[in-house]
């Protein structure tokens, strides 16, 4: 599954990389916003909650229509939300680096793109575009890799997310310093969501990082268990999505303590 769609981005990059120049991206920089620091907020009391624009999933099939991104971002941003997580990965999710403009310009809180990143062009791409935050997937780079990458965003002022979903991947991202640890729940080599895996993996990452948990959120109780184990930050999107009330939704998974 992961594997597939690692190529079909890679298809779809090169594309975008026939018409726009990294010295076009890096120009782009000069006119973009300052990044905006969520950490601040992540390492605050009570749970953060990262709120995701999400249309569809390999894993769900269709989610919600989600005509205007930014209306939902609001909601989200107004029920409280430390960031908003935007899925710009086109051919499985449905998303785009436009939805993640509309998002940044309409909302006050940091902006998180989420894709399938292995390169350094989708790293200024995602910089150029605005996002505060980018997503680093372990599983997805090999060796030095991962370091690479994660250095990069850095120098470009991104927040890295670092994903995990096993032992040895968790050994990687704090070895690298990843400040922002995120557990997936749902291993995307086989789309299950286990939600023991975070109490599994949390205490293997150490407490001066902040640890999200993300996937299979459906509500407060399951924010309770998380922030039971360890998680200051909880990433969701499904739930949200298909919520009539995201304002709310967001409102009543905020600033959930031991
Ligand atoms: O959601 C999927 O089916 C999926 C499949 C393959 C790779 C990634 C996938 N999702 C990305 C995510 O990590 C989730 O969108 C995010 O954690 C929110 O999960 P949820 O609250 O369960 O929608």
């Amino acid at each position: 599954m992961l594997d597939g769609i690692v190529a079909g981005v890679l298809e779809d990059l090169a594309v975008r990389q026939a018409t726009t120049s990294e010295a076009d991206l890096r120009a782009a920089l000069a006119d973009v916003e300052p990044p905006r620091d969520p950490m601040p907020h992540f390492r605050g009391p009570g749970s953060s909650v990262i709120a995701e624009v999400k249309r569809k999933s390999p894993s769900k099939g269709a989610l919600a229509d989600i005509p205007d991104p930014a209306a939902l971002a609001s909601e989200y941003a107004a029920g409280g939300a430390a960031a908003i997580s935007v899925l710009t990965e086109q051919r499985r999710f449905g998303g785009s680096l436009d939805d993640l403009r509309a998002v940044r310009a309409t909302v006050d809180v940091p902006v998180l793109r989420k894709d399938f990143i292995v390169t350094e062009y989708q790293l200024l791409e995602a910089r150029a575009a605005g996002a505060d935050l980018a997503l680093l997937m372990v599983v997805s780079l090999p060796g030095e890799r991962l370091r690479q990458l994660h250095d990069y965003a850095r120098e470009l002022g991104l927040t890295v997310l670092m994903e995990v979903h096993d032992e040895a991947e968790t050994a990687r991202a704090v070895e690298v310093g990843a400040e922002l640890v995120g557990v997936n729940a749902r291993n995307l080599k086989t789309l299950e969501v286990d939600l023991d895996v975070f109490g599994r993996l949390a205490p293997l990452i150490p407490d001066d990082r902040v640890k999200v948990a993300e996937s299979g959120i459906f509500g407060p109780q399951d924010v309770e268990r998380f922030v039971g184990e360890g998680a200051g930050v909880v990433l969701v999107g499904e739930a949200l999505v298909k919520d009539g009330a995201p304002r709310e939704a967001v409102a009543a998974m905020t600033g959930i303590t031991r």
